[in-house]
C-alpha cells in the first residue's frame, strides 16, 4: 500500500494507462480489459487491472494538474514497478490547423508549472516523451487511417488563466493546452521508466469549439486503442 493507493503488491500492472479522469478509467476498464479487478479507491481515484488481447495492463485516474498526477505516478513507480505510463487525455487546441477530435501525441511538453523549476533551479529541462512509446503510437495511428498529430504540448498550471500568452506558445509551435504532461515524462525519466501522453482535442480555444459528450466518447476510443495497442509490444507478462 502507499499513500494514495491501497492496492498490494502485484495488483498493479507494469504497463498503465493514466486517464485524468477516474470515471474515465472506470469506462476504460469496461468497455476495453477483460478478468477486471479494481485495486484503488481512495479519494475516488479508481484504479483497475485487467487484460487486453491477452496481456495485463492497468488503468489509473491521475486527477487535474502537475501536483495530482505527480503524486500517483510517483507511487505507481516507486512502489509498485510501474515501467510503461500512457496518459490518455484531453486538450485545447491552440492552432488553426489542429482540429476538435484530433489526437495528438505529445513528443514534448513546455509548461508554466513551478515544479520543474523549483528542480531543476537554473537549467531550462525538456520534458520529452519515449521514444519507442511514440513511435509504436504513430505507428498505430497510421494502421488505423487516423490523422494523427504529433508535437510539443503546453502543460498549464491554471485552466482558467488571465495572463495566458497563447499566440506566443501557438507562433512557437505549440500545439495545444492541457495540464499533467510535463510533470508525467519529467518524474517517469527519474525512475527509469516509458511515457507518452495521447490527447484528444475536446475543445478549440480560438474558436471556442468544443465536442458534445457523445462525439468525445466515440474519439476517446479511437485514443484509447491506439494507447492500448501501442502498449501492447511492451508488456512483458
Ligand atoms: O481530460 P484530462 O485527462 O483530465 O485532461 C485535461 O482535462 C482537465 C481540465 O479540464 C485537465 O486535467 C487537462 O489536462
Ligand atoms: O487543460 C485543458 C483541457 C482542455 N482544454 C483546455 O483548454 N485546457
Amino acid at each position: 500500500m502507499s499513500i494514495h493507493i491501497n492496492a498490494k503488491q502485484g495488483d498493479i500492472a507494469d504497463t498503465i494507462l493514466l486517464p485524468g479522469d477516474p470515471l474515465r478509467a472506470k469506462y476504460i476498464a469496461e468497455t476495453f480489459l477483460d478478468d477486471v479487478v479494481c485495486y484503488n479507491e481512495v479519494r475516488n481515484m479508481l484504479g483497475f487491472t485487467g487484460y487486453y488481447k491477452g496481456k495485463r495492463i492497468s488503468v489509473q485516474g491521475t486527477g487535474m494538474g502537475v501536483p495530482s498526477i505527480s503524486i500517483y505516478i510517483h507511487e505507481l513507480m516507486e512502489e509498485y514497478g510501474v515501467k510503461n505510463l500512457i496518459r490518455v487525455g484531453t486538450c485545447g487546441a491552440i492552432q488553426k490547423d489542429v482540429k476538435v477530435r484530433d489526437v495528438i501525441l505529445a513528443q514534448s511538453a513546455s509548461s508554466d508549472s513551478y515544479q520543474n523549476r523549483k528542480l531543476f533551479k537554473n537549467i531550462e529541462y525538456a520534458p520529452t516523451s519515449d521514444f519507442e512509446l511514440l513511435l509504436s503510437s504513430y505507428n498505430e495511428a497510421k494502421k488505423k487511417g487516423m490523422q494523427i498529430k504529433v508535437g510539443n504540448v503546453f502543460t498549464a498550471d491554471s485552466f482558467y488563466d488571465e495572463n495566458g500568452n497563447i499566440e506566443q506558445l501557438a507562433e512557437y509551435g505549440v500545439l495545444a493546452l492541457e495540464m499533467e504532461s510535463s510533470a508525467l515524462f519529467t518524474i517517469s525519466k527519474k525512475f527509469d521508466a516509458r511515457a507518452l501522453s495521447i490527447l484528444t482535442v475536446s475543445d478549440h480555444v480560438l474558436t471556442g469549439e468544443a465536442t458534445s459528450s457523445e462525439e468525445r466518447q466515440t474519439t476517446f476510443n479511437e485514443m484509447i486503442e491506439v494507447a492500448l495497442d501501442a502498449a501492447v509490444p511492451f508488456i512483458e507478462a
